[in-house]
């Protein structure tokens, strides 16, 4: 079986931790090696430009936030995502591009071409085959995080980026929708588990 890339995205808040901690079980009682990394990070060079990009006293603009978010990528998929696949053991990631188009493409305003060039230059035609986005109005994300003691550099956004995020989220989702399981994370915690585990259940073993 070939090697799976499945990566997991959604607005900050809409319980990507939670459900990966399921995720992990969910590979494990199968017995399907698995890598689990995430974006930005995933290598040392990768996590280095994660501390600089999630720390609210950098001062990058769009264009060098966007670029940093690339650079990560690169180095995460040189290193980690493709010599994974290659190896044959699956990959999740949580984040990944579609995160770039949402919060520096839809929350930031980065023209969406721009970031297609860019995903273009470094995935060179690689795309997940499948994307959990766990979707969820803002007010429910916000009242979750609301008990974070600090919050990171996209997270002190104000409502209008978030809102503007999670339309850009959906909008790629409806764009593409074999590659997306969208998944309506505003439900108690054991239903989305359950979807997502259907979703994953779809991917490794299709119906005819
Ligand atoms: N379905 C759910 N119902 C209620 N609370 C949830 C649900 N999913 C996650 N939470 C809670 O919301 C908060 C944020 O979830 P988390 O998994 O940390 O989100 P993310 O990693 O996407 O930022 C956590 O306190 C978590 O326990
Ligand atoms: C991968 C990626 C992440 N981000 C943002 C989204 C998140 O706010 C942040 C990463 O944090 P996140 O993965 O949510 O980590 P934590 O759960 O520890 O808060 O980086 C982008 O803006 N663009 C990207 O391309």
């Amino acid at each position: 079986m070939n090697a799976r890339f499945i990566t997991l995205d959604g607005i900050d808040g809409a319980g990507k931790s939670t459900h990966l901690a399921a995720m992990r079980q969910w590979f494990a009682q199968r017995n399907l090696p698995v890598l689990f990394t995430r974006e930005p990070g995933g290598t040392p060079v990768g996590e280095a430009l994660r501390a600089l990009l999630l720390n609210p006293a950098t001062q990058a603009n769009l264009r060098t936030e966007t670029l940093l978010m690339f650079a990560a990528r690169q180095q995460h998929l040189d290193d980690i995502i493709r010599p994974a696949l290659a190896a044959g053991t699956h990959v999740v990631s949580d984040r990944f591009t579609d995160a770039t188009f949402a919060y520096q493409g839809g929350g930031r305003g980065l023209p969406l071409a721009d970031i297609a060039a860019l995903e273009q230059w470094v995935q060179q035609g690689l795309q997940p085959d499948l994307t959990l986005l766990l979707d969820i109005p803002l007010a429910v994300s916000l009242q979750r995080i609301e008990s974070h003691r600090s919050k990171d550099r996209f997270e002190q956004e104000n409502a209008d980026f978030f809102n503007r995020t999670r339309a850009a989220y959906l909008q790629r989702a409806a764009a593409a929708p074999a590659r997306y399981a969208v998944i309506d994370s505003n439900q108690d915690k054991a239903i989305v588990s359950a979807e997502i585990d259907a979703a994953l259940q779809r991917l490794f073993e299709p119906r005819p």
